[in-house]
């Protein structure tokens, strides 16, 4: 089948590659030039493991191609909509700009019998709105909802075998020939026997939102068990086990640490209380609201406990921050707990440095003010604190006893858990880390 896939951000191309991988004949547009060139020579124009070595198989059978002409979604039967839904500046709204400008440039290249999927993440209500457009210009032709649920650093086997697919289609006479369309696009992931659940549109999108509410409500209980271990001197991560334990809980997103970030679960749940505030429901949801709260105190919380490791004053003290993205594994910065908390410590006084395997070019777009270092050998030297904040496998790796001649003075910050304490301990080194005695 011909497809189109708008928007190849994070999200898009991947879904592009992913789809030219099930045997589509594929193009992917977007309005970034340089994305599309990086993407036209096979190169991910950022880092998501195994997506290069996809784009390259894919690209030598002919089936995938990428531009910045929006008139070549023309002949496509179906047309993803994959474009950013970002939160709006200085309210927690999302922004729709990109996702109106994209439906409204593909309206007069659609045929009879084309399919418009939405695959952003976005307010409910939007989609039934957007099938008013398609209709009103293309009446032949008819829009349902698929929201995406690939993590970062997981993006290709996500795609290619996701838990579930849901369609969110329209109450119309052609519902039937819509949910064929998108069973025919993912027909090899249901031969495999990935579940498929049919909602309504406004279901669809709300399946989305409450999906990362419900991931990010788990992450901020664990962060506010671990605000009570440390008030107490119990162990948040025997804590997490233990309930994790317990089937209906499940140990899965119970890692304490300095708490969520990138660019969808903050800025999804700001959009999801703002229109159920716009639907008179706010009060259903202002829990949302404690959960953000608990989030954004763990960033203070580690700047306080920096200071406390390094006797009372950050006032000339070099930092070096280990990682930059927002999670391992992606060179994604949108909202990186790591960066707020660098970027907080040098603005009280401490000198610091941020290495980061992947991310540095981003960070150092994001954040200019900070000083970089891409070798952590060189980060680390004369450090007065190291500081863990994105828990990448060559961090997790490190050697406490290689690395305590190489610092000023051996103190670190464990911000994910996940080092071993006793083993730092015992190569001299001051161990914090968070919720843990
Ligand atoms: N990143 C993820 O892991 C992920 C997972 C599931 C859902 N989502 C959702 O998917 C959407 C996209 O997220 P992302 O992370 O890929 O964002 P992104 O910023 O990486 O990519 C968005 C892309 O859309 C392009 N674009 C903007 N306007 C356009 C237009 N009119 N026509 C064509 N292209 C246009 C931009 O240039 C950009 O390349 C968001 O709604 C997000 O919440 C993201
Ligand atoms: O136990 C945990 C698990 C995660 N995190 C943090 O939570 C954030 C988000 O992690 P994750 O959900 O793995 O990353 P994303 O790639 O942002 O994926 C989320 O957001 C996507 C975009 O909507 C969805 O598609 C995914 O299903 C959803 O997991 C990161 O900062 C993690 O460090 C924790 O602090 N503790």
């Amino acid at each position: 089948m011909r497809i189109s896939v708008l928007g190849c951000g994070y999200l898009g191309a991947v879904h592009a590659a992913c789809m030219a991988k099930l045997g589509h004949e594929v193009v992917g547009i977007d309005v970034d030039a340089r994305k599309i060139s990086e993407l036209s020579l096979a190169k991910a124009p950022f880092y998501e493991p195994g997506l290069d070595e996809l784009l390259a198989e894919v690209q030598s059978t002919g089936r995938l191609s990428f531009t910045t002409d929006l008139s070549a979604a023309q002949g496509s039967r179906v047309h993803f909509i994959c474009v950013g839904t970002p939160q709006k500046k200085g309210e927690n709204g999302a922004d729709l700009t990109y996702v109106e400008s994209a439906v409204t440039g593909l309206l007069p290249h659609l045929s009879p019998g084309d399919l418009v999927v939405g695959k952003s993440t976005v307010p409910v209500g939007t989609a039934s709105h957007l099938a008013d457009r398609v209709t009103a210009v293309a009446p032949d032709a008819d829009l349902a909802w698929n929201p995406e649920f690939l993590r970062e650093g997981h993006a290709v086997s996500d795609t290619l075998q996701p838990d579930r697919f849901v369609y969110g289609v329209a109450n119309s006479s052609s519902q039937h020939l819509t949910v064929e369309l998108l069973d025919e696009v993912y027909a090899g992931p249901l031969s495999e026997g990935t579940p498929r659940l049919v909602t309504d549109l406004a279901t669809a999108e709300l399946v989305k939102t409450a999906a990362n509410s419900f991931l990010a409500t788990k992450i901020s209980f664990i962060n506010a068990m671990a605000e009570l271990c440390e008030a107490t001197g119990a162990d948040v991560t025997q804590l997490a086990d233990a309930i994790g334990m317990d089937d209906r809980i499940g140990r899965k997103f119970l890692n304490a640490g300095i708490g969520f970030g990138g660019g969808c679960l903050p800025k999804d749940i700001r959009a999801f209380m703002a229109r159920a505030g716009e639907l008179g429901a706010d009060q259903a949801l202002t829990f949302l609201r404690e959960v953000d709260s608990i989030n954004m105190r763990r960033r203070s919380r580690v700047v306080e406990l920096t200071r406390a490791l390094c006797d009372g004053s950050l006032l000339g003290k070099n930092i070096t921050v280990l990682g930059a993205s927002f999670k391992p594994d992606s060179d994604d910065v949108r909202d990186s707990p790591a960066l707020s908390v660098a970027a907080q410590l040098q603005l009280q006084g401490a000198i610091v440095t941020v290495s980061d395997p992947k991310a540095l070019r981003n960070a150092s777009l994001r954040f200019p003010e900070l000083q970089y270092e891409p070798s952590t050998e060189l980060a680390v030297k004369g450090a007065d604190a190291l500081l863990l904040l994105t828990e990448w496998q060559e961090y997790r790796d490190l050697d406490p006893c290689e690395l305590v001649d190489a610092v000023a003075t051996p103190r670190i910050l464990d911000g994910r858990n996940v080092l071993d304490p006793a083993k730092w301990r015992a190569a001299g080194w001051t161990y914090r880390g968070l919720g843990r005695p």
